[in-house]
C-alpha cells in the first residue's frame, strides 16, 4: 500500500472516525485521533478533542444505559454497537450511531479502541415523520392506497380496510384493479381511466368496488400518478370516500318514485315506461315480446265482504305471486286498482301464454285464512305485430275482456285475427 495513503483515507472517509486509547479507568480513553467528518459531526477542531475524552459529547440525554452496555462491551473486549444522544461543541444535540471495535496488541492485549460514527438526527426525523404520516392516513376517514408503477399495492390506509374489507396484509404486492373489479364499469370507463394517467391529469369518477366479502360498494374516487425527477411514473396513490349512503338515499327515492307502496311492483308510470323500452328493443332486435294484462276477479266483494284492508292484502299477496312467476328481465306493473300488467321482453306468444296459465294456477292455489280463495283473469298479447306498445296493450285488454266475458279464472290470448277481435286458445277454466 501506498505511504500515507491509510490516513488520506481516514481523513477523507464519509464516515467520523476516532480512535482513543483503552484507558477504561476513570478519567476514560483519550482521543489519540479523529477525522475531519467527525470534527463537523461534533463542531469541535481536532486540536480541541485531542486529549480529551469522548464523554465530552455527553449530556443530559445521553441515555446512561447505552453508556453502561458500551463499558461492559469493551471491557469484554467485544465490539459495540449502538445509538444515543450526544452534544455538539455549541450544546446541540444530534443522534448518533456507531461501532467501536477494540484493536488488539501481539500480546492480545487492548490498546486502542476505534470508532466509526455517523450523524443519524435527519434519518429518525425522517422516520419519525413516516410514523406520523402514517398515523395520520389511518386517521383520515378517506380510503387510501398507494401503488408502485406496476399497480402492485405498497400502501393501504385503515378505512381502506374498513370500507373493502381487505387488511393491508391481504392486499400488499397485489393488483387492487383485479381485487376490487365489480364488473358494473364498462371498457370505456377504464380507458378514461388510462388516459387521464397517461396525460398526467388525477381520474375522478364514482366506482363501483367489490368487497372481500363479494358484496358492492360505492365510491367517489381519484387516482393520480406520482412521478420522479425525470418524469417517470413511480406510484399511484388512489383516494376514495365512501358514499354508499348517497347511493343507498338515491335508491329509496328512485324506488318511491318508481314503484307502488302497497305491492313494490313498479307503479303504471314506471311501467308505462319499462313497456316502451320493451317495445323498443323488440323493434331494433325483430324479436317478439309480449303483454299479460291480469285482474282479479269478483275483488269488489272482497273488500264488501271482508274490508279494504283485507282487500289490500289480497291485491299484495297475488302482487308477490306474480312477481314469483315471472324472470328478473320482466317488469310486473300494478296498473291499476286490482289490476296488473306483465312485460315479457324476447317472449312469443306460445310461451307468454304458458306464463300465464301457470300464474292463474299459482293464484288460485293461494288461500287468504280469512277470505279464501281468488282468481284471476288473464289476457295475453304479441307485440310489435306493426302498432305500438299501446296498441298491444289495447290487445292484452281485450283479451282480458273476453276473459272475464267467458267466465273469469282463464286465460284469453289475443290472436291478433286479421279483423282486429281477439280469440281465445286458452283450455276453459272453472269460472268462478
Ligand atoms: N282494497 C282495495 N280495493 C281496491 C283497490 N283499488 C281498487 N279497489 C277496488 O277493486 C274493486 C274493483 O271492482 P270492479 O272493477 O267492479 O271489478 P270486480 O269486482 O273485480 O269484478 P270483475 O273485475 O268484473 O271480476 C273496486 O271495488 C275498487 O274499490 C285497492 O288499492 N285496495
Amino acid at each position: 500500500m501506498p505511504a500515507g495513503l491509510l490516513e488520506t483515507a481516514l481523513s477523507q472517509a464519509y464516515n467520523a472516525i476516532v480512535l482513543t486509547d483503552a484507558d477504561l479507568g476513570a478519567g476514560g480513553c483519550k482521543i489519540l485521533y479523529c477525522n475531519p467528518a467527525f470534527c463537523r459531526m461534533t463542531g469541535y477542531t481536532a486540536a480541541e478533542l485531542m486529549g480529551q475524552t469522548p464523554r465530552i459529547l455527553q449530556g443530559p440525554l445521553t441515555d446512561p444505559a447505552v453508556l453502561q452496555r458500551l463499558r461492559a462491551c469493551l471491557a469484554s473486549g467485544q465490539p459495540f454497537e449502538g445509538r444515543a444522544i450526544n452534544y455538539r461543541k455549541d450544546g446541540s444535540s444530534y443522534h448518533v450511531e456507531w461501532i467501536t471495535s477494540p484493536i488488539f496488541n501481539d500480546l492480545g492485549q487492548i490498546t486502542h479502541y476505534i470508532s466509526i460514527q455517523q450523524d443519524i438526527t435527519q434519518l429518525l426525523q425522517a422516520q419519525k415523520m413516516q410514523a406520523l404520516m402514517g398515523l395520520a392516513l389511518d386517521a383520515a376517514p378517506s380510503s387510501v392506497f398507494i401503488t408502485d408503477a406496476q399497480q402492485r399495492v405498497m400502501y393501504a390506509n385503515r378505512a381502506f380496510a374498513a370500507l373493502s374489507g381487505y387488511a393491508q396484509a391481504d392486499i400488499l404486492g397485489k393488483k387492487p384493479g383485479q381485487l376490487l373489479h365489480s364488473g358494473v364499469h364498462d371498457a370505456d370507463f377504464y380507458q378514461s381511466l388510462q388516459s387521464s394517467l397517461e396525460r398526467g391529469q388525477t381520474f375522478k369518477a364514482a366506482f363501483t368496488n367489490r368487497r372481500k366479502d363479494g358484496s358492492l360498494y360505492h365510491c367517489e374516487q381519484s387516482v393520480a400518478a406520482l412521478h420522479d425527477a425525470a418524469g417517470q411514473t413511480t406510484h399511484y396513490v388512489s383516494v376514495a370516500t365512501d358514499v354508499g349512503h348517497f347511493v343507498a338515499r338515491e335508491q329509496a327515492l328512485q324506488n318511491l318514485a318508481c314503484r307502488d307502496p302497497l305491492t313494490s311492483l313498479l307503479n303504471r308510470r314506471a311501467g308505462e315506461e319499462a313497456l316502451q323500452r320493451c317495445h323498443a328493443a323488440a323493434q331494433v332486435s325483430g324479436q317478439a315480446y309480449a303483454v299479460i294484462m291480469a285482474d282479479i276477479d269478483r275483488f269488489k266483494r272482497v273488500n264488501d265482504l271482508h274490508g279494504h284492508a283485507a282487500g289490500d292484502r289480497i291485491i299484495a299477496a297475488v302482487a308477490q305471486q306474480l312477481s314469483q312467476s315471472v324472470r328478473s328481465t320482466d317488469a310486473v306493473v300494478r296498473w291499476g286498482g286490482e289490476e296488473f300488467l306483465i312485460a315479457l321482453p324476447g317472449l312469443g306468444l306460445p310461451a307468454a301464454l304458458e306464463l300465464a296459465e301457470r300464474i292463474r294456477l299459482a293464484v288460485a292455489d293461494c288461500h287468504d285464512a280469512e277470505v279464501g280463495r281468488v282468481t284471476l283473469s288473464l289476457g295475453v298479447a304479441a307485440g310489435p305485430a306493426g302498432g305500438t306498445e299501446i296498441d298491444t296493450v289495447k290487445r292484452a285488454d281485450q283479451a282480458l275482456y273476453a276473459a272475464k266475458q267467458q267466465g273469469r279464472n282463464r286465460v284469453v290470448a289475443d290472436c291478433a285475427a286479421p279483423d282486429g277481435r281477439p280469440g281465445n286458445i286458452s283450455g276453459p277454466a272453472s269460472p268462478t
